[in-house]
């Protein structure tokens, strides 16, 4: 199973069109994180209207200097495995993403995947503590890697979560998912995002239900595929 790794992607270590591209990746991952850096500087900032209007401006000359072909909807991008594996630019997981926390997902030591992140002030919803469309996110996401995980990628179809606490911000959290039980290409699936420091008391619980495609309606959702 292919991990999403730490936001700077390692040093080169193989041949030819293997270095590309983890040098691809790994500049889209520098890249990524400064521009969760600025994004977390952008939503903490007290800075005066004339500094945010000059740091606007800086912004505007650096979107410029992003030329050349762009991808159009529904193309997989030559940096990405899909399904199931590395999504630079995932919301969720892409360690390119302005955006993502990013979620880092291992194997569990039992059955399941585990994801970690620590959610920041652009991922607030009560002051201090997570947006509740985040911790779905989190999950949603997780839980298409536990399907994946088991050889099946899927999509949601039904997810229903349970808010038992506020997740914190700027707290390492622990996100578990495990494919429950399954039925031709429907998965059931659970999951629950805890903190490191307290993994046994969920702060948010989800049950939710994925298919995995007919093969003629994936390829029509994802002719790139
Ligand atoms: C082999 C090709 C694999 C293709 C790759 C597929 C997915 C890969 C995607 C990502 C995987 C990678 C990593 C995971 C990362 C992220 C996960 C994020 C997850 C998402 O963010 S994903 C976006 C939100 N998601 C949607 O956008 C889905 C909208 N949906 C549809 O596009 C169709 O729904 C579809 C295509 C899923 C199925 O369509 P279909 O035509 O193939 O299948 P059909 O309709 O026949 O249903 C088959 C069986 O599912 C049962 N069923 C249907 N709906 C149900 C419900 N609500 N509750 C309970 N059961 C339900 C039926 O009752 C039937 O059961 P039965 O067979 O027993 O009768």
């Amino acid at each position: 199973m292919n991990m999403n790794g730490t936001p700077l992607a390692p040093e080169p270590t193989s041949t030819g069109p293997d270095m590309e591209l983890e040098h691809r990746r790994a500049a889209i991952a520098a890249l990524g994180h400064e521009l969760r850096t600025l994004v977390d500087a952008t939503v903490r900032t007290e800075a005066a209207p004339d500094t945010l209007h000059g740091v606007a401006a800086g912004v505007r000359g650096l979107v410029a200097r992003l030329t050349g072909r762009r991808r159009t909807r529904a193309e997989i991008p030559d940096v990405d495995e899909f399904p199931g594996g590395t999504r630079m630019n995932s919301p969720v997981t892409g360690t390119g993403s302005p955006v993502a926390p990013p979620l880092r997902v291992t194997p569990s030591d039992d059955d399941g995947v585990v994801g970690r992140c620590v959610l920041g002030i652009a991922h607030e919803g009560p002051p201090g503590y997570g947006h509740g469309g985040f911790s779905a996110m989190l999950l949603d996401e997780l839980m298409g890697w536990a399907c994946a995980a088991e050889g099946t990628p899927a999509m949601t179809v039904s997810l229903q979560l349970g808010y038992r606490g506020p997740v914190p911000l700027e707290t390492p959290l622990l996100v578990r998912a495990g494919v429950t039980a399954r039925e031709n290409r429907t998965l059931h699936v659970t999951g629950s995002i805890a903190t490191e420091a307290d993994p046994t008391r969920p702060l948010v619980t989800g049950e939710a239900v994925f298919v995995t495609p007919n093969p003629d309606h994936a390829r029509n959702l994802f002719p790139g595929m």
